[in-house]
């Protein structure tokens, strides 16, 4: 499941986030590629413990904990602490699929990685190329937001980033272990979730939306490792 997730951020929170980035130390993304995408990465990324990283990790992980659609979709058992990225004069990051298991820099807790998301920072017309590319059984999916939007995509996906070939392209990634580790199981209560709420939005709660509300946490306490 690929799922754009509109204006995650406020446009006062894309104002103060576009401060912290124009002031912020990029170092080489290398640093924390594994030994397969060290092949292919070549793009800069904020040291995860420079002042700006943690300012601007806070303030995405707020952001996060407010949004309804982001906790349906990934139902999130342990956020990775968000990363920052820019791509500009060529940098590229080619096909890929991100380390399974990840440690938390600053608790040194391992984390499995199920759900990945981009959040932009810029918009799409602030740069040429940079499309975020994800492979799934249906095919290739182009994906350029406007800046303040997200994407969400399972982390067992091949996916690379296009070429930035004029402008930046400024954006956090970050990783979620989902109570969820399947994908299929993921999304089909997700898609559930989304049908309930649209129901009771449309018809208001009812007994049918109340069974349909138990079968949903039924599944989830069958499923979920917490
Ligand atoms: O910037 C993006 O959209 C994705 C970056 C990425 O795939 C990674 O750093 O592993
Ligand atoms: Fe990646």
């Amino acid at each position: 499941m690929l799922l754009h997730i509109p204006n995650v951020l406020t446009h006062d929170e894309l104002r103060q986030a576009r401060q912290l980035l124009a002031e912020a130390p990029w170092e080489d993304g290398l640093a924390t590629a594994g030994a397969q995408s060290a092949l292919v990465k070549h793009n800069l990324q904020l040291a995860q413990t420079s002042p700006q990283a943690q300012a601007l990790g806070s303030l995405v992980l707020v952001a996060l904990n407010r949004n309804a659609l982001f906790f349906s979709a990934a139902l999130p058992n342990r956020i990775f602490p968000p990363m920052f990225n820019c791509y500009q004069g060529g940098m590229t990051f080619g096909n890929h699929v991100d380390n399974a298991v990840r440690s938390d820099p600053f608790s040194g807790q391992w984390l499995r990685t199920d759900v990945s998301c981009t959040l932009f920072f810029t918009d799409p017309d602030e740069y040429q190329g940079g499309e975020l590319i994800v492979e799934d059984t249906y095919g290739s999916h182009a994906v350029k937001l406007p800046a303040g939007d997200m994407i969400l995509y399972p982390s067992t996906s091949v996916h690379r980033v296009e070429p930035v070939t004029a402008g930046a392209r400024l954006a956090s990634f970050f990783w979620t272990q989902s109570m969820i580790r399947d994908d299929n199981r993921r999304a089909m209560l997700f898609d559930m979730d989304s049908a309930i709420s649209s129901l009771r939005q449309r018809h208001g709660d009812s007994e049918e939306t109340v069974n349909l509300t138990s079968v949903y946490h039924n599944l989830l306490r069958q499923w979920s490792e917490v």
